[in-house]
């Protein structure tokens, strides 16, 4: 159970990290101080989730956990000040393309771990990497470890890979939505009603990575296994080919994990 929590910005990554740490009982609401400007916002999480919200980022700093949710782009001033409050905390940074060298000079006396989660993250389904400062113990490491568990899959990586990780779990159910949306869109122009065609799309996805997941064959298995010699699905992998969706997938992933690198 942790002691007190601190999330430094309550937008839609702090929520979904608040709203499962507290929903598995890692947490409890009294414990948790978030620090967010916007005033509708936080009144928004007070009333939701009961946990104190304030617009000062010094009093969530005060926790023995702190969570950095703020964007990237706003890091410098937002941790301004924190770093002598105290000296003791385990600071837990979800924030693209910072490194650990930058959030280790803001916070010098203390532990840092490095985090890309996933949006998933909000119905426990996510994936998160992580990579730990040069404070941080074993024990440290093990309860950053549990922390993201609450909200899916922990796999810890190099610092070096983070960016890479950012570049597809990160920034990826961005693409799978596109995915899932142009797959309906397909449905669509080929006479389903909307609503049907989504939950297809939506159920295929899903189906898929389960099958994937449960069964560990390669994707390549997977494709041969669902097309029949002369049959639709082979007719229609060979448009997807002709249309690059294989390179513009690969090259999605690239773009953005040069966008992680350039952030920090
Ligand atoms: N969204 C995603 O899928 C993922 C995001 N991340 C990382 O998580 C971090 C947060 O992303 P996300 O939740 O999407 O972003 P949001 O914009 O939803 O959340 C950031 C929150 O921080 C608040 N904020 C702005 N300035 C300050 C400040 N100086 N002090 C305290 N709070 C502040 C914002 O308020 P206001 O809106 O009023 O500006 C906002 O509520 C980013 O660093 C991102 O890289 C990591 C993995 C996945
Ligand atoms: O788009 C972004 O910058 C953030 C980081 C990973 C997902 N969303």
């Amino acid at each position: 159970m942790i002691s007190s929590l601190g999330i430094i910005g309550g937008g839609v990554m702090g929520e979904a990290l608040l709203a499962r740490l507290l929903a598995q009982g890692q947490v409890a609401a009294t414990a948790v101080t978030v620090s967010e400007p916007f005033a509708a916002r936080c009144e928004f999480l007070n009333d939701r989730y009961g946990v104190r919200c304030v617009d000062d980022n010094a009093e969530a700093a005060q926790a023995d956990w702190v969570l950095l949710a703020i964007k990237p782009q706003v890091f410098d001033p937002a941790v301004a000040g924190l770093a002598d409050l105290r000296s003791d905390r385990l600071i837990l940074s979800i924030l693209a393309g910072v490194p650990l060298a930058k959030l280790e000079a803001a916070f010098p006396h203390e532990a840092v771990i490095r985090a890309m989660p996933n949006t998933p993250a909000t119905v426990g389904a996510g994936v998160t990497a992580i990579a730990a400062g040069q404070q941080v113990t074993a024990d440290q490491l093990s309860q950053a470890q549990e922390f993201f568990a609450a909200v899916g899959r922990v796999v810890t990586v190099p610092e070096s890979q983070l960016d890479a990780v950012t570049g597809l779990s990160g920034s990826g159910p961005g693409y799978v939505a596109l995915i899932v949306e142009a797959l309906s869109d397909g449905g669509v122009a080929a006479g389903l009603p909307r609503a049907i065609a989504t939950e297809l799309a939506i159920q295929t996805v899903r189906g898929t990575a389960e099958l994937l997941q449960e069964t560990g064959w390669h994707p390549g298995e997977l494709k041969d296994r669902v097309c029949s010699p002369g049959g639709t699905t082979i007719a229609g992998v060979a448009t997807l080919e002709q249309n690059g969706l294989r390179s513009a997938l690969i090259e999605a992933v690239k773009a953005a994990a040069l966008r992680s690198q350039q952030l920090g």
